[in-house]
């Protein structure tokens, strides 16, 4: 994988992580052999942990999923382990994710597949946008400034604007983004987009205000 030559620093790139006939292949089984939720805009189906939203770990209570035979060749081979998580999903024209980080709690590495039609991915830090055209049959990894300190979009549209002026219409699009579990606290410390650090200033306001109280407490009773 290279490093692509912008900012954010940190996207890993590989072009043709597989051919034109494998990804027809697999679109036809994404098409006529899954079972999908039944609901307007992006869906997801989930392989491997599910993430506990309650523990921000990954939930001990649902049964690992296995990868089916189709999923098995598209895994990344350059990280120490298979990622503990999978997630294919679906992007109708028109749809697209908000803004967001991926939890830096619970997951370290990232990768992203793209599959089908092309769409733009934006990543922004503060005032700061960066368009990233996803190309299928692309992989891409997000590490580093790209992963910790820059939140990353699809924008909900039914076309996307190329830098050359060119209207391009949106066409179906599936993604397989795969994570691994993080071993050890993110130590990041960035307050607006590190869930760890959140959680550590949450916890340090609190021991403030219960000392304040305390304080407090101690200049009445004297
Ligand atoms: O669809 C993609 O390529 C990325 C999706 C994404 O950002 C996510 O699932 O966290
Ligand atoms: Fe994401």
């Amino acid at each position: 994988m290279e490093e692509l030559p912008i900012e954010p620093k940190g996207i890993l790139w590989q072009n043709d992580f597989i051919d034109a006939e494998h990804e027809a292949r697999l679109i036809s089984i994404f098409l006529n052999e899954l079972e999908w939720p039944d609901r307007p805009g992006r869906i997801s189906l989930h392989y491997g942990y599910t993430f506990d939203y309650k523990t921000f770990g990954l939930d001990p209570d649902i049964p690992y999923k296995e990868f089916p035979d189709w999923l098995k060749p598209l895994i990344p081979t350059t990280e120490s382990r298979p990622p503990e998580q999978v997630c294919l999903q679906y992007y109708p024209p028109g749809s697209g994710i908000p803004p967001h980080t991926d939890a830096h709690m619970a997951y370290d590495q990232l990768y992203a597949l793209s599959l089908g039609a092309p769409t733009i991915m934006q990543f922004r830090q503060g005032e700061r946008r960066v368009d990233v055209d996803l190309m299928p049959r692309s992989m891409m990894q997000m590490t580093g400034d790209s992963r910790l300190h820059w939140t990353h979009s699809i924008k909900k549209r039914k076309t996307d604007t190329l830098k050359d002026g060119t209207v391009r219409l949106r066409e179906n699009r599936w993604s397989i983004t795969y994570r691994w579990a993080r071993e050890g606290d993110c130590e990041c410390g960035n307050v607006d987009l590190c869930d760890v650090a959140q959680r550590r200033l949450g916890v340090e306001k609190e021991k403030r205000s219960v000392k304040q109280l305390a304080e407090k407490a101690e200049e009445t009773s004297s």
